[in-house]
């Protein structure tokens, strides 16, 4: 039994090292936007409480970061808090606000060692003080770092940024700022909470859900999608080379033939 794991384990490596070899022999999507979902059903499947699946979803989180940036992806955009996220039991809540600082707290040294830029995409008033500080604490410590780009959406819902930036827009054509003939989707896209970010290529969704769930609605204009039957918290370095083989796969033409 255990020599048939061993060899199983030894395929699976085999399987995995081919598809990342053979995935970096062509263009790796420059950004890559996931929704994480299936935290919650993976602790269901194992009888635990739904916060066992949202702090295993975690380490998920350190090992694609780590797998995303040795493949010289520039942004991962990861949807961490949505804002529709509020409406779970207190409890829930309190618990995943924590997460942020529990992940910095155990990975930021790792993160600064792997040259990675840590990013938030959201509304930060909404957010705990203890929340905000260490991702500001983590922003702050990475400002200057060149590599991976890691861009938490955190409280963030597309169309409450979407509204935001129309708010913004017209308090400037009302301020004779800018006048609504200049306007064009680059300017437009400056009033975005992922303004300078470029738009993600690919998005992965896990769980099997096939909705978009008010995340990144402008940005996603022309990505290409992958979903997955995978749970978060199953989801590992295999299953990312095989979301962007199949993004490689495919061509995509931006509207043209
Ligand atoms: C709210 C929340 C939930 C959260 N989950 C773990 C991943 C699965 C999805 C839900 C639960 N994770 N995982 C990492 C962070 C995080 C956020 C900001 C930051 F700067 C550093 C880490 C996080 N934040």
């Amino acid at each position: 039994m255990l020599k048939k794991i061993q060899e199983w384990r030894g395929k699976e490596t085999s399987k995995s090292l081919s598809l990342k070899e053979e995935i970096m022999k062509h263009p790796i999507p420059e950004h890559i936007a996931i929704i994480m979902d299936g935290n919650g059903r993976w602790a269901k499947k194992r009888a635990l409480p739904r916060v066992a699946g949202h702090h295993e979803g975690m380490k998920t989180v350190r090992k694609i970061t780590k797998a995303a940036n040795s493949l010289g992806v520039k942004v991962l955009t990861l949807y961490a808090f949505s804002t529709e996220n509020w409406k779970r039991p207190k409890l829930e809540v309190d618990f995943l606000l924590k997460l942020p600082e529990e992940f910095l707290g155990t990975f930021l040294p790792e993160l600064i060692e792997e040259n990675v830029q840590v990013r938030l995409m959201g509304n930060k008033t909404d957010l705990p003080d203890h929340t905000l500080r260490a991702v500001e604490h983590a922003m702050d410590q990475t400002k200057e770092n060149t590599g991976l780009v890691l861009n938490f959406a955190l409280n963030y819902g597309g169309r409450d940024e979407i509204l935001r930036a129309v708010k913004a827009l017209a308090d400037d054509v009302n301020e004779n700022r800018i006048s609504s003939d200049q306007l064009t989707e680059e300017i437009f896209s400056e009033y975005l909470f992922s303004n300078l970010l470029p738009d993600p290529d690919l998005l992965i969704r896990t769980s099997g859900e096939i909705r978009l769930s008010n995340f990144m609605l402008w940005q996603l204009a022309y990505a290409e999608f992958y979903f997955t039957d995978v749970l978060w918290p199953d989801f590992n370095e295999n299953n990312l080379y095989e979301a962007i083989n199949s993004f490689q796969l495919r061509g995509r033409r931006f509207g043209g033939i």
